[in-house]
């Protein structure tokens, strides 16, 4: 296996009469944070600790959970597979490797626990545990993984077990995209808050292993024993209260300091930003009239900052990486009227968006919430954009975002340039991608990555259930992998706001849009009569639909200043540019 100093360190056993700095627990098993808080650390354990020169981005091995319909899996299958490669940190203000010349990672569909009974311990069944180890192994002689994502959550518990079988850092949905936004972080700003979330999950899942010496501790990996993730009263085979609990109760502790200590540097961040905007908010343009700021929203990778970039022509990073963006930025833009606004480019939401992260970007999101209008862009090309969709609205009402600009919210329907093929290659091509599922129904599927082939491995979960391959007794609250997630009722919650607005389109001119055939799965969003969201068609690459959409921002903030439009007629030219001069950077 190719050495990578990055993640080596992660493997090596934490000694507990070492625990150095309060955060180095807490990022023993995270290969992008550890490099970076290690820095800051001192270690003093004989590793020089200073992982500053990674060979390249950590080699990622993905288990996704099979999902009916075959369609859904191949969605999820494709975001993980994204989510696995945007784990990279840039160097030198760029990243080593091009997004699209990565290699898919190695990956492997295997049965869904939820279906059935997922395990406390592992999540997975024995068989599906050691159908990754064997892939794993197989691995190894190739290049090798650096971690294994599991594109679920686990609890503490189910996390340490599988590090411990598969003898790798394992990441799930939520740690993995706290990860990236570390990695991704480039402000002070950002960077606080993705640390302040990672410091959230990371003492939702504090947990208690015993290790090859036989001694207790929390957090550690490799040769350890989890044994239990709770404190006195979790009452299970193995726990034995005292020492341990003390440790604990000085790991929360720690977090807590540092939390508080986060916080407060947050609380500062938020200060100065509210300064900004009442100042923004007194900024008049030349013709002496207010500047509105106009948020642009949507799921990671729908095409906000392209689309932003664009219509201010300024250059901002635009990536294939998920969550490219993690650094807002205010952009100003001439509208058809001759006023000008402020477009503000923010991060991107994902489903099952950790809500650590939410409340840590909070002082990020504000800029949101405070926002006079919301542009929400799809990418029309998403096979899923219905549930992208719900998930950026779940993710607006969980921030605050009141209902009249729910209501008063233009959707921009990005990407149609892709569409016609798109939707060609879906009916030639959709299912072949996981082909392999007609192996065997409830199989685990590899996607070979070795010999291009799809190997179906027989699942022997039931046989190694009954003979007890996992030992451990795990004795954390079952649910409790919703920690911090959007539960069901809040998401009933906050669709009875927006319900009423979800629905129906309207063009420019006023009619409801004519839904064609070929918008496919956007289309069954849009089935009902009543209208009240703009819906505006773009491409942020060719530049249809732009001028179409200033113009719509115009009518949402002024609408009783309405020019004279001409929208079909009309050609899409980049706003003027002697403005983006006192384009407002953050
Ligand atoms: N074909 C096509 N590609 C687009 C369009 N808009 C954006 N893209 C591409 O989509 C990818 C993602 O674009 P971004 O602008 O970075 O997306 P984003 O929404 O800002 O993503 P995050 O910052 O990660 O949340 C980039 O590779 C863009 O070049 C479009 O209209 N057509
Ligand atoms: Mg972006």
């Amino acid at each position: 296996m190719r050495s990578s100093p990055t993640l080596k360190s992660l493997l090596t056993p934490i000694n507990p009469s070492l625990i150095p700095h309060p955060l180095s627990c807490f990022f023993s098993n995270s290969p992008v944070l550890h490099r970076r808080h290690r820095k800051d650390c001192d270690f003093n354990n004989g590793d020089d600790g200073l992982n500053t020169d990674p060979d390249g981005p950590p080699r990622i091995f993905v288990v996704q959970p099979r999902l009916r319909p075959d369609s859904s899996l191949k969605t999820k299958l494709h975001e993980a597979l994204n989510l696995a490669n945007s784990l990279d940190e840039q160097r030198d203000g760029y990243y080593d490797t091009e997004f699209l010349a990565k290699e898919m990672p190695p990956h492997l569909v295997v049965q869904n626990p939820i279906a059935r009974a997922p395990r406390a311990d592992t999540l997975f069944g024995a068989g599906t545990v050691n159908n990754v180890k064997c892939h794993l192994n197989a691995l190894e002689s190739k290049d090798g993984v650096d971690a294994i994502f599991v594109n679920a959550i686990l609890t503490g518990i189910q996390q340490r077990n599988l590090e411990r079988a598969w003898g790798k850092p394992v990441l799930d949905r939520v740690g993995l995209i706290i990860e990236i936004f570390n990695a991704h972080a480039q402000t002070k700003e950002a960077k606080l808050q993705a640390e302040l979330a990672a410091l959230m999950y990371k003492r939702s899942r504090l947990v208690r292993v015993r290790g090859s010496d036989g001694r207790y501790t929390f957090g550690g990996i490799g040769e350890a024993e989890v044994v239990s993730a709770r404190g006195r009263g979790s009452g299970g085979r193995g726990f034995i209260s005292g020492a341990g609990e003390t440790e604990l109760q000085l790991q929360r502790r720690r977090i807590l300091e540092r939390r508080k200590q986060l916080l407060s540097e947050i609380k500062e961040v938020r200060r100065t930003r509210a300064l900004q905007r009442a100042a923004r908010k007194r900024q008049k343009d030349s013709q002496g009239k207010e500047i509105a700021t106009v948020a642009v929203v949507g799921y990671t990778n729908a095409g906000k900052s392209t689309l932003v970039s664009a219509l201010s022509n300024r250059y901002l990073y635009c990536d294939d990486r998920l969550f490219a963006t993690v650094d807002p930025k205010l952009s100003s833009v001439i509208l058809p009227s001759g006023r000008k606004v402020l477009l503000s480019d923010t991060v991107g939401f994902i489903s099952d968006l950790p809500v650590q992260l939410i409340e840590a970007f909070h002082a990020t999101l504000e800029e949101v919430v405070e926002a006079d209008l919301l542009v929400h862009v799809l990418d029309s090309s998403a096979p899923n954009l219905d549930e992208h969709r719900e998930t950026v609205l779940q993710v607006l009402g969980k921030i605050g975002v009141s209902e009249d600009k729910l209501q008063n919210m233009i959707e921009v329907w990005n990407k149609v340039d892709l569409q016609e093929d798109e939707f060609d290659e879906s009916k030639t091509n959709g299912e072949d991608y996981v082909s392999g599922s007609s192996g065997g129904e409830d199989n685990d599927i590899a996607f070979d990555q070795l010999s291009g082939k799809d190997v179906d491995v027989h699942d022997e979960d039931e046989k190694a259930e009954l003979s007890g391959d996992f030992e451990e007794v795990i004795h954390d609250k079952q649910g409790d992998h919703s920690d911090g997630w959007i539960s069901n009722d809040e998401e009933e919650n906050l669709w009875v706001g927006y319900e009423s607005c979800s629905v129906g389109c309207k063009t420019t001119d006023g009619q409801l849009k004519e839904v064609s055939s070929d918008w496919r799965t956007a289309a069954k969003g849009y089935q009902s009569q009543q209208e009240s969201i703009h819906c505006v068609k773009t491409s942020a690459v060719t530049g249809v639909g732009l001028q179409e959409l200033l113009e719509v921002i115009d009518e949402k903030l002024w609408p009783q200043q309405v020019v004279e439009r001409d929208v079909f007629n009309r050609k899409w030219r980049p706003s003027h540019t002697e403005d983006n001069r006192i384009a407002v950077e953050q």
